[in-house]
């Protein structure tokens, strides 16, 4: 499986523009894009993180760590993802960092997504879609969701998120609309960012594998 995931890092390398400052995001597959992006460090202005994670290794690497809000709109975002539909809507968050990741795929032109073969599926929902809550909200969150989707949300107990808040787990959702689904859970009070990356898809998305596929 880490050599798949390896494949796709380094084949996302080849979308990376001269002097450009690349959106990086998290989790075990990115780990190899940046280990790529360290050996063509030069070539490039530096990068934005979406995680702390993501900046230590980032920085072992040599590679300057920017600010977003010094940038500016940034080429090109890569990252990984827990699922990937057939229209390249995700869900991410597996490694708590959803939030910061949705912020600069919004901020991004190209966001390309990298994974192995097993993220793929026909219909989002059997990886537990992960929602980032503000603490004191919890329970009350977790009441609407069951409400609104018949999911079981589950408290990922004993991780906080780099921005300080907690995150759900919901099991058992069958998510047939993705945009919808997005955009209802988000209006819930307390709700800092949803899992859900369909308003917002993948531009491209590269599957691991000899030769890597490259699907748009
Ligand atoms: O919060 C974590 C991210 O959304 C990751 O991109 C996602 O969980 C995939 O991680 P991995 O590449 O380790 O499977």
């Amino acid at each position: 499986m880490s050599e798949l995931k390896r494949l796709a890092g380094e084949k996302a390398i080849e979308f990376v523009e001269d002097g450009s400052v690349v959106g990086v995001g998290t989790g075990s597959t990115v780990a190899y894009f940046i280990e790529a992006l360290g050996r063509i460090r030069d070539r490039i202005a530096g990068a934005v993180s979406s995680s702390e994670q993501s900046t230590r290794q980032l920085k072992s690497l040599g590679i300057e760590v920017l600010d977003l809000n010094a940038v500016g709109p940034l080429r090109l975002y890569v990252d990984g993802a827990d699922e990937c539909d057939p229209h390249r809507r995700l869900i991410k968050g597996g490694g708590a960092a959803l939030t910061r990741e949705k912020i600069i795929a919004q901020a991004s032109d190209r966001f390309i997504c990298i994974i192995d073969p097993a993220k793929q599926v026909p219909v989002l929902g059997r990886f537990p879609l992960p929602v980032e809550v503000i603490p004191m909200a919890r329970s009350l969150v977790a009441r609407e969701i069951l409400a609104i989707t018949g999911g079981q949300p589950v408290w990922r107990e004993g991780v906080v998120t780099d921005n300080g808040n907690w995150v759900l787990d919901v099991h058992g959702l069958q998510i047939v609309d993705p945009v919808v689904m997005e955009e209802r859970l988000n209006q819930i009070p307390g709700v800092v960012s949803v899992g859900l990356f369909a308003r917002r898809p993948a531009d491209v998305v590269i599957v691991g594998g000899e030769p890597p596929q490259v699907l748009r």
